[in-house]
């Protein structure tokens, strides 16, 4: 099987202080990856380094980046943050439809009405469809963005931390459902997590990064000191 992601000695260092060092791994296609660390362990550094290698863009410095191979025709991402204000104008409709690159044209066409509403149901957002974001839950919200990341139809989903601003039970229920859409479509997931709780259960793999360097296997071998560490840091 060709390897969806390949990173073979990869160095990212800001400022004379080495995050990653000389990490690789391997990452089959199709696979529902969780990449965990703790707080500035590189998380968000190398998916940084994933997606400029896809979009061809200049890296950093810092970054020492031939080191990265990526098989994705189209890679979407949903970031941590966004800041909606409760003035936020548009329908959760017109807002997944910002995800399709259709430049200033205003209407959508049938192919494009089809992957918004098989986004949107895929996300159980179809009946909310009308409703104004910024009315939305925080799960509906989350729920929205990876919506608009699904409609140009992406072969590798990356997404930081989207479960940091929801409760257990809500946290759980989007795992579940972005477990279910990889399975149907069948595409590459990265998921950034600091919760290891569901990890084994519906994950593929893990990507663990830790003191610069980074370990990789099957989800049910996740190590305990992987899991260990952040109990510790949820119970503070
Ligand atoms: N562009 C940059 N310039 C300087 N330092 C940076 C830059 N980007 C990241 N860093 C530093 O690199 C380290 C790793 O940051 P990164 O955001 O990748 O960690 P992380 O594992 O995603 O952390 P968290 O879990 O807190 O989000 C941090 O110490 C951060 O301050």
């Amino acid at each position: 099987m060709v390897n969806q992601v390949e990173v073979k000695d990869f160095t990212a260092a800001f400022s004379g202080r080495t995050i990653l060092d000389h990490i690789s791994f391997s990452i089959p296609q199709s696979q529902f990856t969780v990449i965990v660390g703790e707080n500035g362990a590189g998380k968000t550094t190398l998916i940084k380094a994933i997606i400029q290698t896809v979009l061809g863009a200049k890296r950093p410095v810092g970054e020492k980046a031939k080191a990265i191979r990526v098989a994705s025709k189209y890679l979407a991402y949903v970031p941590q943050f966004r800041d909606l204000g409760s003035d936020y104008p548009l329908t959760i409709h017109a807002f997944v439809a910002l995800g399709l690159n259709r430049g200033l044209r205003p209407w959508l066409n049938k192919k494009e009405r089809a992957a918004i509403d098989l986004a949107l149901d895929q996300v159980d957002l179809a009946d909310l469809a009308d409703q104004r974001l910024a009315a939305a839950s925080g799960g509906q919200k989350q729920r929205a963005y990876i919506a608009q990341a699904l409609v140009q139809n992406p072969d590798l989903l990356i997404l930081d931390e989207p479960t940091a601003a929801l409760d257990a039970g809500h946290s759980l229920a989007l795992v579940k459902k972005v477990r279910a859409l990889q399975e149907q479509r069948q595409i590459g997931v990265l998921w950034i997590s600091h919760d290891t709780s569901w990890i084994k259960d519906y994950a593929d793999r893990y990507l663990w990064l830790h003191d610069g360097q980074a370990e990789s296997g099957l989800a049910q071998d996740l190590p305990d000191q992987a899991i260990h560490h952040h109990q510790e840091v949820t119970n503070v």
